[in-house]
């Protein structure tokens, strides 16, 4: 039958032309009042078409949600959309009887080339619903089954919170969380330990490309690359370890569709990941797949430079605001990451995080998670990471209102140093 995606092609237009003033935006699965689609505002926009700004706002950087890359996927909306038949892979296997799609394995090989960021040569690799999945199905597949102690899961402070709390969730007999890398540096070389240790390059909170701290025969590190893009950091060579993790979610900001991946050396390591895989889920939605197959043949046109360019400049221009408005402050100050040698732009460039990780100076503001939100800013707190309470992450890559808002506030904040 003729035109039978017509109605589908209307309905998303119809969805798409909903004016949200610039500060919000309807969906195909939103709120629906008196037949029309209700607008989503930005944090502080509200009304029908999140026109009205609310005076008390308060800036919201809490979470890293990366919606600072939207406005690129609305400028290329034609070749960024994909339309799903209502037959669209209802099997719960591709005809290789696997619930991995080859055609887009082989997009991510062509997407890490472009980009430079890792090697995938003589890499397995395995899908996640989001990063998040693999982590546990990683540390599930490096640790020893048949050990008389558990395996002990490590990160090095500051680190990524669900580390520690989705590995203690699992209560496994298997593996342990055990805190900071630094408590175990004279341990490694008793034969009975075997260490997990999370790697995060670069890191959430503070930007830096961390190393593996801990060395030896019975480490295994993970290597979570989740910011390892253009976006953010200077690319300075492919990443080439045995096991490293992506996500699309900081790549092409598309957190909500649930969709990362590994690159594995080991082929054990590999097949233990894709049996936690499927009696975990059964894989990854054969629509996650399709969407992000959709979304990476975008980001590979004209080799990544129209995306990557659009993410560097959106955050180095908020890391020159951020910067600016803290020269003068002798109460705040954030994270400096060195220039480095990007191979993917092919010059030095300065890193621009995806959060900053800021630092209340002085000793009657150790309370700085408290400081901020006096001042109208929710950040997240620096103990949650296991570092300090002098610290506090804000997020720098949720929406252009929420930067904004946030940059205001600062200003305030410092303003009111000199008075
Ligand atoms: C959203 C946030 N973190 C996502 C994240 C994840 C999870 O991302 P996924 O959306 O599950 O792919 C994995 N690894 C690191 C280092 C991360 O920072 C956050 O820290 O606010």
């Amino acid at each position: 039958e003729v035109g039978w995606s017509r109605r589908a092609a209307e309905e998303a237009e119809a969805v798409a032309a909903v004016s949200c003033s610039g500060h919000g935006r309807a969906f195909l699965d939103g709120l629906v009042v008196d037949g029309s689609p209700v607008c989503e505002c930005n944090t502080c926009f509200g009304g029908p078409d999140c026109s009205q700004f609310s005076a008390s706002c308060v800036a919201d950087v809490d979470s890293g949600d990366p919606l600072f890359l939207e406005p690129f996927w609305m400028q290329h909306a034609a070749s960024s959309a994909v339309l799903v038949a209502g037959w669209h892979r209802m099997s719960y296997s591709f005809n290789d009887h696997s619930s991995i799609s080859q055609e887009l394995v082989k997009l991510i090989r062509k997407l890490h080339a472009i980009v430079g960021n890792a090697n995938t040569t003589g890499r397995f690799i395995v899908f996640g619903a989001g990063s998040t999945q693999l982590l546990n199905a990683a540390v599930h597949a490096l640790s020893p089954h048949n050990s008389s102690a558990p395996a002990k899961v490590v990160a090095t402070i500051p680190f990524y919170p669900v580390y520690k709390s989705q590995t203690d969730f699992f209560r496994s007999v298997d593996f342990q969380f055990a805190g900071d890398t630094s408590l175990w540096k004279n341990s490694t070389s008793d034969p009975t330990s075997n260490f997990i240790e999370f790697v995060t390059a670069p890191n959430n909170p503070d930007g830096k490309l961390n190393k593996a701290v801990l060395q030896g025969p019975n480490v295994k590190p993970i290597y979570d690359h989740a910011y390892y893009w253009p976006h953010f950091t200077p690319i300075p060579a492919p990443a080439d370890e045995d096991l490293m993790i992506f996500t699309i979610s900081k790549l092409t900001g598309h957190a909500g569709s649930r969709f990362g991946w590994a690159l594995i050396k080991d082929k054990d390591v590999y097949e233990t990941m894709l049996d936690y895989m499927s009696l975990n889920t059964l894989g990854v939605s054969r629509d996650t797949q399709l969407r992000a197959f959709k979304l990476l043949k975008v980001v590979t046109q004209g080799r990544g430079r129209e995306i990557f360019k659009f993410g560097y400049k959106t955050m180095k221009d908020r890391w020159e605001k951020l910067n600016k408005a803290l020269l003068m402050s002798r109460r705040f100050s954030v994270q400096e990451n060195s220039p480095q040698y990007c191979t993917f732009f092919g010059k030095v460039k300065r890193p621009s995080p995806a959060y900053a990780w800021l630092k209340c100076e002085k000793e009657e503001d150790k309370e700085c998670y408290g400081v901020l939100k006096k001042a109208g800013i929710i950040g997240r707190n620096g103990t949650l990471f296991g570092a300090n309470s002098s610290y506090v992450r804000l997020s720098l890559i949720k929406t252009q209102d929420d930067f904004d808002i946030l940059l205001h506030q600062i200003n305030k904040l410092v303003s009111e140093e000199d008075g």
